[in-house]
């Protein structure tokens, strides 16, 4: 059956890296024989200055009206003085589309440890994912205001936001190793006191999963000193931002990182974790890698195409494996390649039948 895929490059790298996504997933249609219909919309700094908008009627229609986005990057200097910022328009869209779970995955691929700028033995089997909240906390909540004097903003969560996204990650943690991490601040945040009561009476009804509760502090540091302790990590909005940059270090960059935004039965929203990386948009330095991963999770949790999704998951890794690094994850060895290149790469690789390895292989 067709697939109908809203296209938002945004901003910076964002139309770059969103050039390589389509790149290979024509390469998945080529190869299965599937058919997606993309329909590229204006979004961001680039909807603001065609439109005044970052988030325009059209797009956000477009949006709803498909089986799933797809979505670059937002944001840069060019508009940060303004009185309307990319930003809200990221904001708007998930609101708007409800999608309220953030899953971002955090894998070292076997034998690619020496990505990280960490201790390979440290980093070594670490495979985890984050279930970020991403509609509610502290990015959303009323009052958010300023005056000359004094600005406030306001993290609220109602049991009823913690309880589905918690739901989430147990559900997820089932069909993992079976440990459910909850990161909050509890002895300080009264939402955090919530949150945690909240995922002790979900976790009764998982008596399976492991639960441990962790303060966010603790988190961020256990993270880099202990990576493998983790299986599946749940918390609230800006706790999940802070930590998911920080954890995509274990992987070897930032622009190796994907993510899927899942609502209830809507459409997802599939996005690098990564911004618009002002510093190299336009030099052909950008790592598509984060952004082609993102189009395998789409792949896997919008069209239950698992085997494509492979597909593409094994292409990356196959190129990795090769020798191909962009600027981000060289290092000093390997070959060097523009964004242009390291998705000709993956598409190559995407489109051959491959013998030499199964996922099975890849992810022991
Ligand atoms: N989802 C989004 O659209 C999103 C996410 C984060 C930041 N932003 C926006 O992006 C702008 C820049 O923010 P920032 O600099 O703090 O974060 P950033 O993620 O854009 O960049 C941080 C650093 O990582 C590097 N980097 C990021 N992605 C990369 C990739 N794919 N390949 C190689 N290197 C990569 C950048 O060059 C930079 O040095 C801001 O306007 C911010 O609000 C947007
Ligand atoms: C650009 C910004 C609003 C966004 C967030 O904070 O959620 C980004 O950092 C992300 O991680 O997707
Ligand atoms: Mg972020």
């Amino acid at each position: 059956m067709k697939k109908r895929i809203a296209v938002l490059p945004g901003d910076g790298i964002g139309p770059e890296v969103i050039k390589g996504a389509l790149q290979v997933l024509d390469g998945v249609a080529t190869r299965f024989g599937h058919e997606f219909e993309t329909i590229e919309q204006v979004f961001g700094g680039a909807a603001i200055d065609q439109e005044g908008n970052p988030l325009p009627d059209s797009t956000l229609k477009t949006c709803n009206d498909s089986d799933a986005v797809l979505l670059g990057a937002v944001g840069g200097p060019k508009w940060d003085q303004g009185k309307v910022r990319p930003e809200q328009g990221l904001l708007a869209l998930r609101k708007a589309m409800n999608v309220f779970a953030n899953v971002r995955p955090v894998h070292v691929y076997p034998g690619l440890e020496h990505l990280s700028p960490l201790k390979s033995n440290k980093v070594k089997g670490a495979d985890f994912v984050f279930v970020r909240e991403l509609t509610g906390g502290i990015y959303f909540s009323e009052p958010k205001e300023r005056n000359e004097k004094r600005a406030v903003d306001t993290m609220s969560y109602t049991r009823e936001e913690i309880t589905r996204i918690v739901e989430k990650a147990y559900e997820l943690a089932s069909s993992r190793r079976r440990k459910v991490t909850s990161v909050d601040k509890a002895n300080v945040l009264e939402t955090s006191k919530l949150w945690r009561e909240v995922v002790e009476d979900v976790a009764k009804k998982y008596p399976n999963i492991e639960t441990e509760h962790l303060l966010v502090d603790y988190a961020a540091m256990r993270m880099i000193s202990n990576p493998t302790s983790f299986d599946v990590v749940v918390t609230e909005n800006m706790f999940g931002d802070i930590l998911s940059d920080e954890a995509s270090v274990l992987t070897g960059s930032l622009g190796m990182m994907p993510s899927a935004s899942l609502s209830e039965n809507g459409p997802g929203l599939y996005e690098p974790i990564h911004g618009s990386a002002p510093d190299i948009a336009g030099s052909g330095k950008a790592n598509p890698i984060g952004m082609i991963l993102s189009v395998a999770m789409m792949l896997r949790h919008s069209f239950q195409l698992e085997k494509e999704a492979e597909a593409v998951e094994l292409a990356v890794f196959e190129t990795l494996q090769a020798g191909y690094r962009t600027g981000d994850i060289y290092g000093g060895s390997g070959t060097l390649v523009s964004t242009k290149e390291m998705v000709n790469q993956i598409h190559f690789r995407m489109l051959e039948d491959s013998t030499s390895a199964t996922l099975l292989e890849v992810y022991v």
